[in-house]
């Protein structure tokens, strides 16, 4: 039978003057490149292909050759497609992804012959955010918290979950926070329905970034312990700016436990017991560090989001990849555009790119006219969840 269903609006492009997503390529990424230059005592060579791949990716044509590290077959039938096109012609998230792999490429993350290898070239990022004054006041807060009753404590923790995601490196490099204008989409209530409700799978959380978001994160996953078994889905190595993997929750497990606050130290064992007898499983996947969207999952992770109780899903970057990098009217629902998910699936993000779905018009038309740049700026959030 012939596909009823109406074409999907356009991807996202990098190429119109202007937007949001071309000024990822020609603002934010010379920044980027500039402060790892300065984070790194990185040799000439290093240096030079950190230059080289700037200006490949502002003016240049993607390349054919495959860069090294893991998901070869999967890169090598994209470049086939893609290689000789001007970086200008590709759509966005595909495009971002790409110049973080080559980043690794660059940086020789994968070259076991080189003493760079493995050495995450966001770290002086990240740990500087581990040891900062907003952690600190975060996780005061925290522990503040013990005196709330339980379900003033969930939704304070959905929130700083939610709102740890304003925290992302990336954005930072070239934006300050200003700070929190208000939740467009609340869902909140249907996350803990689901949570509490009869299915007997995990709850997954895909994780974000390190840093602020990862504690907050971690302190949401406690709360979501006391109602059964719960996966962490981490990055499997660095990807944009200051996405976590597996070091960045053991030195995120270490920073809870040198903070002076006993119910954060007393979560940080809670924490390491849970990962210890597998009641937190923690795991990661190579589709966490490609372009593809969810539509495409690989049929492990499919299953396994089928089989969980609810998968809640962190950050800008997810939200794009579960809605599809789309020009959609803010108005479409969004349980139209993920009808498609094998399960139960609650979006998390701070608005920091274009993609908005699910936006009443009205609210919409309110919003647009309060704050303009309310989709990119940071200072909105969304629950929203398809249930
Ligand atoms: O860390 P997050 O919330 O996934 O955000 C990453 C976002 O940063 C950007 O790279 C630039 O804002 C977006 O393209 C991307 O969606």
């Amino acid at each position: 039978m012939a596909d009823l269903r109406p074409e999907p609006p356009p991807r996202i492009g990098i190429d119109r003057p202007g937007s949001f997503s071309r000024s990822c390529f020609h603002e934010r990424h010379p920044v980027l490149i500039a402060n790892l230059i300065a984070d790194h005592p990185y040799p000439p060579r290093i240096r030079a292909r950190l230059e080289a791949l700037l200006a490949e990716s502002l003016d240049g044509t993607v390349p054919p050759e495959v860069p090294p590290g893991p998901n070869q077959a999967f890169w090598a039938a994209e470049l086939a497609a893609c290689a000789g096109r001007p970086w200008s012609a590709l759509p966005y998230l595909w495009a971002e992804s790409y110049f973080y792999r080559r980043l690794l490429d660059a940086t020789e993350y994968f070259d076991t012959e080189s003493p760079w290898c493995g050495v995450d070239l966001f770290a002086p990022q990240k740990h500087a955010q581990l040891a900062g004054p907003e952690i600190r006041a975060d996780l005061d807060a925290y522990a503040a918290l013990s005196e709330r009753d339980r379900t003033e404590r969930r939704q304070a923790l959905l929130h700083a979950s939610l709102w740890g995601n304003q925290a992302d490196l990336g954005f930072r490099t070239t934006t300050d926070i200003a700070g929190r204008s208000g939740v467009v989409v609340d869902d909140g209530a249907a996350v803990w329905d689901l949570v509490d409700g009869p299915g007997g799978g995990p709850v997954i959380v895909v994780a974000d970034n390190a840093g602020r978001e990862l504690t907050a994160d971690l302190a949401l996953v406690d709360a979501l312990l006391e109602t059964g078994v719960v996966e962490l889905h981490l990055k499997p190595h660095p990807y944009f700016v200051s996405d976590a993997t597996g070091n960045d929750l053991l030195a995120t497990l270490d920073a809870l436990d040198a903070d002076p606050n006993k119910p954060v130290q007393a979560l940080a064992q809670r924490l390491r017991e849970a990962i210890r007898d597998e009641s937190l499983r923690v795991r990661t996947h190579g589709f966490y560090a490609l372009p593809s969207t969810y539509r495409h999952l690989p049929p492990g992770l499919a299953r396994d989001y089928g089989a969980a109780r609810l998968v809640i899903v962190k950050g800008d970057l997810n939200y794009r990849r579960l809605v599809g990098d789309r020009e959609w009217d803010p108005a479409t629902p969004f349980g139209d555009v993920v009808a498609y998910f094998p399960g139960d699936v609650a979006a998390l993000r701070t608005a920091k790119s274009d993609l908005a779905v699910g936006i009443p018009p009205a609210r919409l038309t309110e919003l647009d006219n309060a704050s303009p740049d309310w989709r990119i700026s940071g200072t909105h959030a969304m629950i929203q969840v398809l249930h």
